[in-house]
């Protein structure tokens, strides 16, 4: 079953298409990196989940309850934390009254502390808890990480990994972080060029993608065995990130498996590759 799919969805403002043709699906359950380049369409494609924007054409489908986190965090500086989740509460019916005291205690927040004297951290954790309260089946955010230094954005990530493991929501989150990702996503999109590049399991990612890494001369023979993403040539060396397998190689070439991480600059630094998902993948 599916949390969140869209089928032909574009978006252009003006003369400017910011997402076009895009059709994923990503199933219930997962934790869903969206990454891609500045100006890729992400925060398109999520302001377009959530209904904040409507398509130029194609649809979006998410099953049940949607929050979003935007870039900006919206909190009012001058409010206690108290004041804030009284907000939250007053605007939201379906508002979890213990799950927001629990986690603003398990951050050790006191609920007069004002939003304005937290740190980044602390205010990026605060509104997370505004989102989770609201008990959604699919929440959707845009880079909840940024400006956060290294062990806030594990503590958010961790976080989150908590409220999935609690709830079994879908969570669609963008980052350029892709290190941050690692062992937390287990779905990939790649946006590029407002078109969707990757959609799938990062296991199944991981499992039909590997760096080989061999003599030049050979590399034309072995590059025309399977599907090249992205090639690296030096003088006596090149490395291929490959989609397939080439079969036997000579005892020269190197095999290695991918990390999330290799699997994403790849396809971002060849915009015309896509490695989208096979009708199974859709259908999940
Ligand atoms: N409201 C708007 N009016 C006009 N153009 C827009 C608007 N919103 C986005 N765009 C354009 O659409 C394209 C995609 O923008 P979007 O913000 O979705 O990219 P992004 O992948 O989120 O980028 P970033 O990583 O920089 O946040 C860009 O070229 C952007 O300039």
């Amino acid at each position: 079953m599916n949390a969140f799919s869209t089928t032909g969805l574009s978006k252009r403002f003006r003369r400017k298409w910011a997402l076009r043709d895009c059709s994923l699906a990503i199933p219930r359950g997962r934790v869903a990196a969206l990454v891609g380049p500045n100006g890729a369409g992400k925060t398109t494609l999520l302001r377009l989940a959530v209904g904040l924007i409507r398509p130029t054409a194609g649809e979006v489908t998410a099953a049940g309850a949607v929050a979003f986190l935007s870039q900006e965090k919206p909190l009012y500086q001058g409010f206690t934390l108290a004041e804030t989740m009284r907000f939250g509460r007053e605007l939201n019916p379906s508002w979890d009254g213990d799950l927001a005291t629990a986690r603003i205690a398990e951050l050790g927040l006191s609920p007069k502390s004002k939003i304005g004297a937290l740190s980044g951290g602390q205010r990026a954790q605060v509104a997370l808890t505004l989102v989770l309260a609201k008990r959604p089946e699919l929440l959707v955010l845009d880079e909840p990480l940024s400006n956060l230094d290294p062990l806030a954005r594990h503590e958010v990530m961790r976080a989150l990994m908590a409220a999935v493991a609690d709830s079994g929501m879908t969570v669609l989150l963008s980052s350029h972080v892709v290190s941050d990702l690692e062992n937390t996503c287990d779905w990939l999109v790649v946006l590029n060029r407002g078109r969707v590049q990757v959609s799938g399991a990062v296991d199944d990612l991981v499992d039909e993608h590997r760096l080989l890494t061999g003599p030049a001369a050979e590399v034309d023979a072995v590059a025309a065995r399977t599907e090249v993403v992205d090639r690296a040539d030096a003088a006596r060396q090149s490395t291929l990130l490959v989609n397939g397998d080439p079969g036997p190689l000579s005892p020269q070439w190197t095999r290695r498996a991918v990390g999330l991480e290799d699997l994403v600059l790849a396809y971002l630094r060849s915009p015309d590759a896509a490695a989208l998902p096979r009708p199974t993948l859709t259908s999940a």
